[in-house]
């Protein structure tokens, strides 16, 4: 799978961790950003992120700010993008089973490495549900007018 991953300053450290902790055989990860600690809009990364998200439907990406909040706003102002912000394993694996969510936003200020991992690794393995489901994030995608 391959996956893009962006974060700003609040959301460097646990980057770098999540990157590390990933098992690099099962996905193929692009780092877009940031590569030093220094103070980033969020803004653009979510931006990058999300553009090459939407243009291959076997992708994903994961933003990391400080909250997740900023990044998920900017993420799901493109077209195809649906970006959840998570911070429990439950709403991890809902937000791929019921949502089909595409992009995972994280705070590094909100949770710690440990848990931050679980949920990646979580929303990373569970796949979307369909089914009743599928009527729903369909109608997600037909009031932004994309067909995929
Ligand atoms: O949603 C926004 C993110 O959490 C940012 O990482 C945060 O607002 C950055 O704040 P500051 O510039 O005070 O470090």
């Amino acid at each position: 799978m391959k996956l893009f991953i962006g974060c700003d300053h609040g959301g460097y450290q646990l980057k770098n961790e999540i990157i590390s902790a990933l098992n690099k055989e099962q996905v193929d990860i692009e780092d877009l950003g940031i590569h030093e600690q220094v103070s980033t809009d969020y803004g653009p990364i979510a931006k990058h992120v999300a553009e090459l998200v939407v243009e291959d439907s076997d992708a994903r990406g994961i933003l990391i700010c400080g909250t997740g909040i900023g990044m998920s706003m900017m993420a799901n102002k493109v077209r195809g993008a649906r970006a959840a912000v998570v911070h429990d394993t439950f709403s991890a694996e809902a937000t791929r089973s019921h949502n089909d969510a595409n992009i995972l936003c994280l705070g590094e200020r909100v949770i710690g490495p440990g848990l931050a991992i679980k949920i990646v690794e979580t929303w990373l393995q569970t796949p979307f549900a369909g089914g009743r489901h599928q009527r729903r994030v369909d109608y997600i995608k037909n009031y932004e007018g994309k067909d995929e």
